[in-house]
């Protein structure tokens, strides 16, 4: 370490326990296949789709298991780093927001203000960009008035030592106070701050583009002819930080809304980002950069210190070319019916790619280092390379033509570390496609940070307590599926492009086990058709009056039952270990089972279509609820925030056909039985059957739900007549013959 006390721990955790019970399961799995497979010749079509189906399923328990083999925790001593104060580089902090109503400004706003005011040695050292996609006049004039406030708002989170520091959540609790003077005084700050920030708020909320556009003279001037779509850049500089005195005042606060035309892509937040690096370089040139969504304020202000504690407390820079936080949730509804919380993923898979070559970037709560993201491998990989600094020329090919960037990315990357020749990369595409933000990918973080990894460099997890940053889950069906189905498609785009993790295994430095923790999630979407596929058994073999489990006198009978019950309790028990109910468990289990024959299995499709040049895929922005409330942004019309809402999109189609399908098959099956005309013939369904078709049924529970309400709670007609047709025709398919 270099000098003095050490910075940072890397602790592995132990799970022997976990791993006996992962081979268990796994043992169980390759038992089914491994029977399945010795009996095939006797059986038909079901059994052979069956199989392939647990196959797979044991393939992704194998990923699983590997992701969550090895986990590490890193501790962080910010104290530590008390005599080195003068050597923390500067940081730019980037917001990236892109629609004014699903992102009203007031939460972009309440995270602007959490990053200005995170301690930091040297404020100086600070700058906060904020793009803004949606290129709206209301969110340049609420920025414009957060810099007002927060002239008083840091030196009060300053003096007083406040814990959370974007203003609506800091307000939502009762000051914590004693009874001394200097708890009287500051209580009336207290109060005095709390109606400064109700005045902002409802500035902010009661702005309109109208009158801002017409009162706002020479300062809105640029926004009266632009489109969304189709105008030239913005930059505003709302606040400068360089008139203060030397370590006094806020971060520079600096707005834009990048040039947009109708002609060409502007791929949605990686364009963004890498607007952001471009123009932050030729201002700040921070050679840290932190990134969050507008959504996810920053909950400890020691954050930027924590994260330099892993970004200097390496021997080896290698360690953390990036230093990503867990996303987590405010307010997230109880026992996360969504499913999108996500606490146990990022727990398990999160924590144990950690002890890996590091946890993935996931869009938001990450410092990166500026070189990486301007292509710079590891030092390591350089060592024996003749140094020397980097052509103009090389720059130019990089970077473009500009020449204060040009000179900005050669600051970046010279000294030491950096000064490496470039002709490494072949040719001048090549280049491009080996900086930034990377496009391609709807989820341009994973695309990202694999990017990063296969270039050799590891990540570092920062897990602080209090979390780092925290953002909000969507609610309801519809924005909850939209979100999946996003990233679902996102990360197909990049298990079949060019940028796969098994080519960065093959070719680049990306470890295999690695590679391996990617698919995890780069599969999700391909677990669909094979889930399907599944699911489809059960009400088949109820139609047809087949089997496809052993019934329960076979001797093979005790292998799915066991796996059944192993398989449920191993995953209850780990939401118990992560202090979460046996609610949240079944919701999560549920909502997996729903995500993928609707978010998933759609997003599969959609990829389909791209490939074959029939679609586009678009970045559909996830609504945010306004956050003058901290209740979950759950908003104040709902009778119960946590009941599934419908609307008439596709996505909603297949879950709604099979909840009506496995009704249909049970009940068919039950009557069958009741009558007993075919009952006990060999081969008939036994309980296996009706237990899958059962399970089922529970899982989409919403569903069969929506089928009997109205209103939002209800599925839409045209997606029941829709769901009705295709379950018609799957019974009229079976039951031919
Ligand atoms: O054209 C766009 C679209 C989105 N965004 C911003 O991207 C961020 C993420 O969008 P959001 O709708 O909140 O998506 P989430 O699904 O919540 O985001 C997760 O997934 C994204 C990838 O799909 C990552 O980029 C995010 O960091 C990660 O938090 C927000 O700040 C948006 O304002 C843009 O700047 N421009
Ligand atoms: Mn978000």
């Amino acid at each position: 370490m270099a000098g003095g006390k050490k910075l940072h721990e890397r602790v592995a955790l132990g799970r022997t326990a976990w791993m006996l019970a992962d081979f268990v399961i796994l043992l169980l799995l390759l038992a089914l296949v491994a029977r399945r497979a010795a009996s095939l010749g006797e059986r038909g079509g079901t059994w052979l789709a069956a199989l392939v189906c647990e196959a797979w399923f044991a393939f992704v328990w194998i990923l699983n298991m590997n992701g969550k083999w090895s986990p590490v925790r890193f501790d962080t001593y910010p104290e530590n780093l008390s005599h080195r104060l003068e050597e923390l580089p500067a940081v730019d902090m980037f917001v990236t927001t892109a629609d004014p109503a699903l992102e009203p400004p007031l939460i972009t706003v309440n995270t602007v203000l959490s990053l200005l005011a995170l301690d930091y040695p040297d404020v100086g050292k600070l700058a906060c960009y904020v793009s803004d996609d949606g290129c709206s006049p209301v969110t340049c004039y609420a920025l414009r008035e957060a810099a007002k406030f927060a002239s008083l708002w840091i030196p009060f989170c300053k003096r007083y030592d406040v814990g959370v520091r974007a203003p609506f959540m800091y307000f939502s609790s009762a000051p914590e106070v004693g009874t001394g003077t200097a708890d009287h005084e500051f209580l009336e700050s207290w109060a005095l701050m709390k109606t400064e920030y109700e005045k902002l708020a409802s500035r902010i909320e009661n702005a309109d583009e109208v009158s801002i556009l017409r009162d706002g003279g020479e300062e809105f001037a640029e926004f009266i002819d632009a489109e969304r779509g189709n105008h030239p850049t913005i930059v505003k500089v709302l606040w400068d930080n360089s008139k203060s005195k030397a370590g006094e005042g806020f971060p520079h606060l600096v707005y834009l809304s990048r040039e947009k035309s109708p002609r060409h892509r502007h791929n949605f937040k990686a364009g963004a980002m890498n607007v952001l690096t471009r123009v932050s370089a030729v201002m700040t040139n921070a050679p840290i950069m932190l990134n969050v969504d507008c959504d996810m304020f920053a909950n400890n202000p020691q954050v930027a210190l924590h994260a330099m504690c892993l970004l200097l407390g390496f021997d080896d820079e290698i360690h953390s070319g990036f230093v990503q936080a867990p996303q987590k949730f405010y307010g997230g509804l109880k026992d996360d019916p969504f499913g999108n919380q996500m606490q146990v993923i990022t727990k398990k898979i999160g924590g144990g790619l950690a002890g890996i070559q590091g946890t993935f970037y996931g869009g938001t709560g990450c410092f990166h280092r500026r070189k990486v993201i301007y292509g710079m491998p590891p030092p390591d990989t350089v060592k024996h390379e003749t140094r020397g600094s980097p052509s103009y020329k090389e720059l130019q090919a990089k970077f473009g033509s500009s020449k204060e960037l040009i000179e900005s990315s050669r600051n970046i990357i010279s000294g030491d570390l950096l000064a490496r020749p470039t002709v490494d990369i072949s040719s001048r595409v090549e280049m491009a496609k080996q900086i930034g933000w990377v496009y391609g990918s709807m989820t341009e973080d994973i695309l990202t940070g694999q990017r990063i990894q296969a270039a050799g460099w590891e990540s570092a997890l920062l897990d602080t307590d209090p979390p780092a940053f925290l953002g909000c889950a969507p609610t309801g069906g519809p924005a909850s599926l939209t979100q999946f189905k996003r990233w679902a498609t996102g990360l197909l785009e990049i298990l079949i492009s060019r940028n796969s993790p098994i080519l960065g295994t093959i070719f680049k430095g990306l470890q295999l086990r690695q590679c391996l923790g990617y698919l995890i999630v780069d599969a999700w979407p391909v677990r669909a058709p094979f889930e399907l596929c599944y699911a489809l058994l059960g009400p088949f073999c109820l139609l047809t009056n087949q089997s496809f489990l052993p019934t329960a006198s076979d001797e093979g009978f005790h292998i799915p039952a066991a796996l059944f019950l192993t398989y449920n309790i191993y995953h209850l028990m780990e939401y118990k270990e992560c202090g979460l109910s046996v609610r949240a468990w079944w919701n999560n289990h549920r909502m997996q089972r729903i995500t993928s024959a609707s978010a998933w299995l759609l997003a599969f499709l959609t990829v389909i279509l791209k490939t074959l040049g029939l679609s586009e895929t678009v970045f559909e922005v996830t609504r945010k609820e306004s956050s003058t409330s901290s209740d979950g942004g759950a908003g104040t019309d709902d009778a119960d925030p946590g009941l599934f809402t419908f609307d008439s999109a596709p996505v909603f189609i297949p879950v709604t056909a099979l909840s009506v399908l496995n009704i249909v098959a049970l009940t068919v099956a039950a009557w069958r039985a009741v009558v007993g005309t075919v009952a006990g013939v060999h081969g008939g369904p036994g309980v296996g059957e009706f237990v899958c078709c059962g399970w089922m049924v529970l899982c989409f529970w919403p569903f069969v739900r929506g089928l009997v309400s109205s209103g939002k709670y209800g599925i839409p007609w045209s997606v029941r007549v829709k769901a009705g047709l295709i379950v018609a025709a799957f019974v009229h398919l079976c039951t031919r013959n």
